[in-house]
């Protein structure tokens, strides 16, 4: 009630748009009227079951039938080259499927005649060979309807393909599965609501087809004649029983019409998928990171990783096996670009790759032993937790039962055992992320790719997902490399930090190394430090925005530095301080954000550039620190770390 009120109060529409809009209906309906008001009601039955009607009938079902079979194995395929291949022409192929569905099918049956016909292109070569003869015959009814018909498929399931997010064919093909298989198990079920759609309208395209079949195949009963020509033929000796066949038509044409509108129309169930939330709709394990007792230990071989990377990426990268690595940079700095080259999935960048002893390089993804966990997870919704964690383990040829009982052993180990059963939409973000973690790892990659693992998650499930993380890539035999916006991520996951600027490296240093020494001001901010870029001067620093910074240990003058202070160093005064510190700055509080237990205190300043000072919140009320307040900001000599850049 409350939506049709709300429904019903919503602004008017203009009359210019509403009263055309109503004629269009009206124009629409008439038809359907007139056929309703004409149909002798009493005579229907005998109508549809005469023995003109039935074998007409019997004749349409096989004709769409056959149509609805060659379109789904000549229109898939065609429909999925549209959707993934980029080749030359593709403009035109598209035109070239959508051109039946314009063309007056009386034409398209002119063209069918001069293709097939006796004196077509192709009718003496089929007629010699095969001994076939395509009009006036069933098979060429057959031919007319799918040329009409196949163009509601392939539009259809293209536009679902279209929908679907690549990451999940990626994710297959780095999960180890070809393309067919990658077609077969995970593309063609996510798309199956787009697939069914197009079917449906084709078939009921088929079964309506008249204007070829009568030009191509010609009229006969019991050959050619199906419901649409038999009621052009009652037409002129029983316009009752034609009224009564057309009837029939149009409640099978309506009956798929509302049954798509119901089911099918839509968005493809990906969408399902990726708008999960971090919501937790099961009960989660006290304690994720704990292994399962009763698991066995995961299989240890190791690999080690030498990449040369080039393109718009532009770099070398050597670990050992068990390295973790965290990729960091700002936006748009290469980082996706890394990994998508390292899977050999992006023209934008290659990667010469060695994992092992083994040079993957020339190798299609889904051979290199490369797997990816995309920022959702990217999980096959039509499959459970389990059938998930198994795909990668089928991929490589292991028996059906032989790869659930390991499937079942990885979602224990990342305490996820007991969802096994639940599909992707009934797992929390967290859940999900683990699953999707346990898929990668029982495909026993040779290089794991983490792209923001955690990005998804609220704080809590994030901090405790980390650490099921951390336990779990301490027991991983390759290099896992993980992009990452969150320092936290960075630091407590990584033994090393590689950070990328415009697709080369800037830094690539162990955690504390970075956090001492950050090498653009973008990582010292990441980091949550104070960071100036300026020219070394013999007792400090000239800003590059003005002003001047004294430090303890100057670099040698001229020298392009970055001044990196820790906000925990910066002190907040309301009078100018009078002691030792070198660095005073007077300034406006503008901004106060707590940081755990902290306040983190942004200053600006005429003096110096913009400076965060982190105090406990209990000094902020004894300074009546607030928004607009001024303040002097100092620092020490000492506090003050000069890092060349
Ligand atoms: N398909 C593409 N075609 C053209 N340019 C692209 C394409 N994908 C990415 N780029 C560009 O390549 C550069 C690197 O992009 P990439 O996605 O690797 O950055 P990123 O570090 O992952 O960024 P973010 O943190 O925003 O995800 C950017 O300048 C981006 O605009």
């Amino acid at each position: 009630m409350k939506q049709l009120r709300s429904r019903s109060s919503g602004p008017r529409p203009p009359l210019a748009l509403a009263v055309p809009a109503l004629l269009a209906v009206v124009f629409l309906m008439l038809p359907l009227a007139g056929i309703l008001a004409r149909t002798s009601w009493g005579e229907l039955g005998a109508h549809l079951t005469s023995p003109g009607t039935t074998q007409a009938l019997k004749l349409s079902l096989l004709v769409s039938a056959w149509a609805l079979g060659l379109s789904l194995v000549l229109g898939v395929p065609l429909a999925w080259l549209l959707a993934r291949v980029d080749f030359p022409g593709k403009a035109f192929v598209r035109s070239l499927v959508l051109l039946p569905m314009v063309l007056p099918p009386t034409v398209g049956g002119v063209a069918l005649l001069l293709a097939f016909g006796r004196r077509g292109l192709l009718g003496p070569w089929l007629e010699d060979t095969f001994g076939v003869t395509l009009p006036f015959h069933t098979s060429g009814a057959v031919l007319a309807a799918t040329f009409v018909a196949m163009p509601f498929l392939v539009i259809s399931l293209e536009g679902a393909l279209g929908g679907l997010h690549p990451r999940y064919e990626e994710t297959a093909a780095s999960l180890g599965a070809s393309p067919v298989r990658v077609f077969l198990t995970v593309t063609l079920p996510m798309v199956a609501p787009g697939l069914a759609a197009g079917a449906a309208l084709t078939w009921a395209r088929a079964l309506g087809e008249f204007g070829a079949t009568i030009t191509f195949a010609g009229n006969l009963p019991g050959t050619t004649q199906t419901l649409p020509l038999q009621v052009y033929l009652l037409l002129q000796d029983s316009p009752e029983a034609a009224t009564s066949v057309s009837l029939l038509l149009l409640a099978i044409a309506m009956a798929v019409l509302v049954a798509l509108r119901g089911r099918w129309a839509g968005a493809p169930r990906s969408a399902e998928a990726s708008h999960r939330t971090a919501e937790e709709p099961g009960p989660e394990p006290p304690d994720d990171g704990t292994p399962a007792p009763a698991a066995p230990p995961a299989p240890r071989e190791s690999w080690s990783l030498h990449a040369e990377v080039t393109g718009f990426d532009q770099l070398t990268l050597d670990a050992e096996p068990g390295t973790t690595i965290a990729v960091v940079g700002p936006n748009g700095a290469g980082k996706t670009t890394l990994l998508r080259a390292l899977l050999g999935l992006t023209p934008r960048a290659h990667a010469a790759l060695r994992l092992g002893d083994t040079d993957v390089s020339g190798l299609p993804p889904h051979r290199r032993g490369v797997a990816w966990v995309p920022q959702d997870g990217a999980l096959f919704p039509h499959l459970s937790a389990l059938a998930n964690t198994a795909y990668g383990l089928r991929a490589h040829g292991v028996p059906h039962a032989e790869s659930r009982r390991s499937a079942l052993r990885w979602l224990g180990r990342l305490g996820v055992g007991h969802l096994a059963g639940r599909k992707p939409a009934q797992l929390s973000g967290g859940q999900a992320q683990r699953v999707a973690l346990a898929r990668a790892l029982a495909a026993c990659p040779r290089l794991l790719l983490l792209d923001e693992p955690l990005a998804a998650l609220d704080q809590t499930t994030r901090a405790r997902v980390r650490h099921t993380l951390r336990t779990h890539l301490d027991g991983f035999g390759g290099v896992c490399l993980i992009v990452t916006h969150d320092p936290v991520e960075a630091v407590s996951l990584a033994d090393r930090v590689l950070v990328l600027d415009e697709g080369r490296v800037l830094q690539d240093a162990p955690p504390g190394e970075v956090t001492r020494h950050p090498r653009s001001p973008w990582v010292a901010r990441m980091l949550g430090r104070n960071a100036w870029p300026g020219t070394a001067t013999t007792d400090g620093l000239r800003l590059s925005g003005g002003g001047h910074l004294v430090a303890a240990e100057p670099l040698p003058a001229g020298t392009d530095a970055l001044a990196v202070i820790g906000p925990e160093a910066v002190s907040v005064h309301r009078g100018r301080p009078s002691g030792s510190p070198r660095n005073v700055w007077p300034g406006t509080v503008r901004e106060i954000t707590t940081s755990g237990s902290r306040l983190r205190v942004l200053v600006s300043s005429t003096d110096a550039p913009d400076l965060v000072s982190e105090i406990t919140p209990q000094a902020a009320a004894e300074l009546g620190l607030a928004e607009g307040v001024p303040v002097w900001t100092s620092v020490k000599a000492t506090e003050a770390t000069l890092v060349p850049r």
